[in-house]
This record gives structure tokens, C-alpha cells and sequence, in this order.
């Protein structure tokens, strides 16, 4: 997964680490001028520097005391901005090559410099586990916490009713049908309301893969009120005990004010706890600008990003809960029902850092 992203972060880490490295590798008798040529000499009597802190991720910039502290008496060198300037350019370039939307590679890059500016490296030691601390938590800073569907459900009354959404072809209709297999083999039973009354063939579609999944779907004629299928479904789950609804709908983005409108019916209607807009990683930076578009017009609650296996660059993923400020809870990873990984970001970041740079 995110093959090419992978690489483009391994390269940044491998820039930083040589660049920072090359920093003194022995601590001199005297301070070198070397390491900060744009402060004046040392006043004769010392400034009382302070205590060097424990916290080797201290984000002041560093003084000149406190330099020469750390260089002469605790054999640490301190990295500037100067230091990580080129590395920083690249890492801005890979990822917008990747299709990482501006405003999350501008969050990224902050965050990076600051975690790195002003944090101190033993003498000697790997630089490694630093920098690769720093892109972690700005990768992370950037995906949020995500939020675990199971303990979602767990925490709604039951039936928990969750509307799918999102443009038409990104694989939605295949994706209901994935997380209603996901739910049932984590335990819960579920049934699926054929919401999408408005696109020929998207009936007929999910009820295959209900008989193939052995689901219940729930389903009316071709161009009926999907409000009335939605509420059907709801019934059928409380007269069965049924933990969990899944609705399909359509995406119809050319009609705005129909979806809108269908949409806020809906919502009155069965009083969704959770609306997942569905798109194609696959689509890189257009996913993410439909997703805000979408956010703001029609709103929803979070994202399931389908096709992440036939995309390398992996910019949707990482930008796409940024972008509209909700999680990404599942990606599709394949067109079996067994194809679908919940977005953990813990894992996602440990994932693309993987192996020693
Ligand atoms: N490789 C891959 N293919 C997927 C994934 N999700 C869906 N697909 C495929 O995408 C194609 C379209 O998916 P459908 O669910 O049929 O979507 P659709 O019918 O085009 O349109 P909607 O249901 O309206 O979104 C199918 O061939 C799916 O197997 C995925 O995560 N990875």
C-alpha cells in the first residue's frame, strides 16, 4: 500500500538523516564557530545558562549558551532550521507528488520543523529515531485520532442506522456490501436498506451480494422514495433485533439540490448515526476537493476511501480527514468482500516509516 509515498518519505528520511549527521561528530575543546555563525561571541561573563532539559525535543530556539552547554558538557548537538531547510523542500515536493493536498502538506511540513527545530542529538548516536518521531507525529497530526467502528456501534442504541453516500462508480454500492460482511464477522447482524433507487441496476446489485453475504436487504421498486426504503429497513431491524442498518444511497453529483433535498428527507426520516461519504483513493487530489465540497454542501460524519490497493501515492488517504475535518474509518483494499481494513492511523503512519532509512 502506498508504495510510492513509502519511498518518497524513506528518501526525506535518509536526506534528513545524512544532512543532520553531518553535523560535528566530536564535541571540541572550545565552541566552533562553525555551529553558529550568525551569533555574536560569547560575552566574557557567562549568561547563567540554563539547565539543559531533559526533553530532548526542547522547540526554543536554542541560544548560544545553551549550545555550547550542550555541545561541550553533554556531547549533543542542537539541529537549527538550517539544518533540515533542503530536507524539508524535498519532503514538500514527494508529497505533493503524492497528491497530499496543500493544506495538509503546509500542516505537515510545520510540524515537522518544529518537532525537529531546536531538538538535541547525542554525539555519536543515530538521528534516526528523531526524525522519524517527528514525521510520525506530523503524519498523524494530519490523519487525527480515527475512530474505531466497533466501539462506535457499541456505544448507539440499537438498531445503529449508517448512510452511505458519495459519487456514483467509486465502488459504494461494493462497499456497503464489505461492511456488512465486516460487521458480521465481528459479531453484529445487520441489514441493508437498497437506498439507491435512482441509478438502473444498483437494486439488483446490492441484493446480490445480500443473498451471496446472507443479509437481509430491504428493497422497493426502481425510482421510489429512498427515504421509505430507509425507513422499511429500520423496522425490519427492530422486529428482528437487528444491530446494525446499512443504507445505500445515491450520489448523484450533478443534481446537488435532489441529493441535498434526498438527503435532509432521509436524515428527518430515519435519523442516521453516522453518514460515510465513499470515494476512490484512485482519484488523488480530486477526492479530496469533491470530499470538502461535499462536506460543505451536504455534510457527513466520516469517510471510507475504496481503491487505496490500485493507488501508490496514497494522497487521498492522508489528506482527505484533514481536508474535511472528519475521520477516514475504512479503506477499500480489493474487490473481495474481505477487501476492506479499517483506518487505523497509528498503523497507516508506523506502515509508510517502516524499515530503517
Ligand atoms: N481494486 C478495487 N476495486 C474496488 C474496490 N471497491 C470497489 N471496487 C470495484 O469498483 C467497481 C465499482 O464498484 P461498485 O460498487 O459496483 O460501484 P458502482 O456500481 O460503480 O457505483 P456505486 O455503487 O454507485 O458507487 C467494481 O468492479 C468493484 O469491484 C476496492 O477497494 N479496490
Amino acid at each position: 500500500m502506498f508504495k510510492a509515498l513509502k519511498e518518497k518519505l524513506f528518501s526525506v528520511r535518509q536526506r534528513l538523516e545524512t544532512t543532520i549527521s553531518e553535523q560535528p561528530k566530536e564535541a571540541p575543546d572550545t565552541p566552533s564557530p562553525s555551529l553558529d555563525t550568525h551569533v555574536p561571541s560569547p560575552p566574557s561573563q557567562s549568561p547563567e545558562p540554563a539547565e539543559p532539559e531533559e526533553d530532548s525535543r526542547d522547540k526554543k530556539k536554542p541560544g548560544f549558551a545553551q549550545k555550547v552547554v550542550s555541545l561541550v558538557r553533554d556531547r549533543e548537538f542542537i539541529i537549527s532550521e538550517k539544518d533540515i531547510e533542503d530536507s524539508l523542500s524535498d519532503l514538500e515536493i514527494g508529497l505533493l507528488e503524492s497528491d497530499v493536498a496543500f493544506s495538509a502538506t503546509d500542516a505537515i511540513l510545520t510540524k515537522v520543523r518544529e518537532d525537529l527545530t531546536g531538538s538535541k542529538r547525542k554525539i555519536g548516536t543515530s538521528v534516526d529515531s528523531v526524525i522519524t518521531n517527528a514525521l510520525s507525529d506530523a503524519l498523524l497530526s494530519v490523519l487525527g485520532e480515527g475512530v474505531n467502528i466497533l466501539d462506535f456501534i457499541a456505544s448507539r442504541e440499537k438498531p445503529v442506522k449508517i448512510l452511505f453516500t458519495g459519487v456514483n462508480g467509486t465502488g459504494k454500492t461494493t462497499s456497503v456490501a464489505k461492511v456488512a460482511n465486516f460487521l458480521t464477522k465481528n459479531g453484529l447482524t445487520v441489514a441493508i436498506g437498497a437506498g439507491d433507487t435512482f441509478r438502473a441496476g444498483a437494486i439488483e446489485q446490492i441484493d446480490v451480494h445480500g443473498e451471496r453475504l446472507g443479509i437481509k436487504v430491504i428493497q422497493h421498486q426502481e425510482g421510489s422514495d429512498p427515504s421509505a426504503v430507509l425507513y422499511d429497513t429500520v423496522q425490519y431491524a427492530k422486529a428482528h433485533n437487528i444491530d446494525v442498518v446499512l443504507g445505500d444511497t445515491a450520489g448523484r453529483f450533478h443534481n446537488r439540490v435532489n441529493l441535498m433535498n434526498q438527503l435532509a428527507k432521509i436524515r428527518r426520516v430515519i435519523q442516521p448515526d453516522l453518514i460515510v461519504y465513499v470515494d476512490e483513493a484512485v482519484a488523488g487530489n480530486d477526492a479530496v476537493i469533491r470530499a470538502e465540497e461535499f462536506a460543505k454542501s451536504v455534510g457527513m460524519d466520516a469517510v471510507m476511501l475504496t481503491k487505496v490497493d490500485m493507488d501508490p501515492k496514497g494522497g487521498a488517504a492522508i489528506s482527505i480527514a484533514h481536508a474535511v475535518g472528519k475521520p477516514l474509518i475504512f479503506i477499500g483494499v480489493g474487490q473481495g468482500y474481505d477487501d476492506i481494513v479499517p483506518f487505523e492511523p497509528k498503523a497507516i503512519v508506523a506502515d509508510l516509516l517502516a524499515g530503517e532509512a
